[in-house]
């Protein structure tokens, strides 16, 4: 594994019980890379993003994530590996800051820093002024960003995101996918995440995989801002990644 390899996965398979989901999965994301994991319902995306975590064992293969088997040295992980889900997860109980000074408090930081280190990420993703405020008192959009700015106040090597966006509402996701991007890009942190939205996929990442039942990984296409703003081909890798999710050959 070079340095600049974050996430390796090599030959990964995974069966619950005699019921084999993946095989065969190669992947790799590496330092500084926005990937995108995309495929139809059922193709095993979070089966993949479960196993990256530790959370889930892989029946076949190596994964490796900033060198380490996730699953068997899951404590080595901590603080080095950051998630955000569909749903925001706040604790409603806790304020914006409070929320986002959790992960950091129980990594030990001391309070001062702790909070600090909260509002500095609640400004970065534009919550100014929302810091006092309880999930209940914030929209959709603004409980997602709480949600990024506690996953990447612990300064991260890696954010995994499992559709973090698609509960919003179409303007409210897009904007906020692109403060996410443009956050991840300064800061050089490594993200995958899954969506099952090609548009949201092409508009971030710097590359897209896509995983298809019993095929595994079935297209990888690396996406660049030439491509972003040329219409003709971004139609055109749009095609590809719906024919190759609908089961079309790629
Ligand atoms: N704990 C489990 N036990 C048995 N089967 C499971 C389990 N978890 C997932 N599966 C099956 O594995 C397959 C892949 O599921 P997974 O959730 O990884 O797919 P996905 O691509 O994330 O789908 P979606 O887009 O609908 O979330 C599905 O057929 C699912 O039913």
């Amino acid at each position: 594994m070079t340095d600049q390899t974050v996430i390796r996965l090599e030959g990964v398979g995974k069966a619950y019980g005699s019921f084999r989901v993946l095989s065969g999965i190669d992947m790799q994301v590496h330092k500084g890379e926005i990937v995108a994991l995309l495929g139809q319902t059922g193709a095993g995306k979070s089966t993949v993003m479960n196993m990256i975590m530790g959370t889930q064992e892989a029946t076949e293969g190596t994964i490796r994530v900033a060198g380490h088997d996730p699953h068997a040295e899951f404590a080595r992980l901590r603080g080095k590996l950051a998630v955000s889900f569909q749903t925001d997860r706040l604790l409603p109980w806790r304020t914006a800051v409070e929320n986002c000074e959790l992960g950091l408090l129980i990594l030990k930081i001391p309070a001062a820093e702790a909070r600090k280190r909260a509002l500095t990420w609640l400004s970065r993703v534009k919550l100014d002024g929302a810091a006092d405020k309880y999930p209940h008192e914030l929209s959709g959009g603004m409980r997602q960003r709480v949600s990024l700015a506690r996953a990447l106040c612990v300064d991260p090597e890696l954010v995994l995101l499992d559709e973090s966006f698609s509960q919003l509402d179409h303007v409210t996701s897009r904007t906020l996918r692109q403060d996410f991007a443009a956050v991840v890009r300064e800061y050089k942190k490594t993200c995958l995440f899954v969506t099952h939205r090609i548009d949201d996929a092409i508009e971030m990442a710097d590359r897209v995989i896509v995983l298809r039942p019993k095929v595994g990984v079935a297209l990888e296409e690396s996406i660049d801002d030439t491509l972003r703003a040329d219409p003709a081909q971004a139609a055109a890798l749009h095609g590809r990644i719906a024919a190759c999710m609908d089961g079309d050959p790629a």
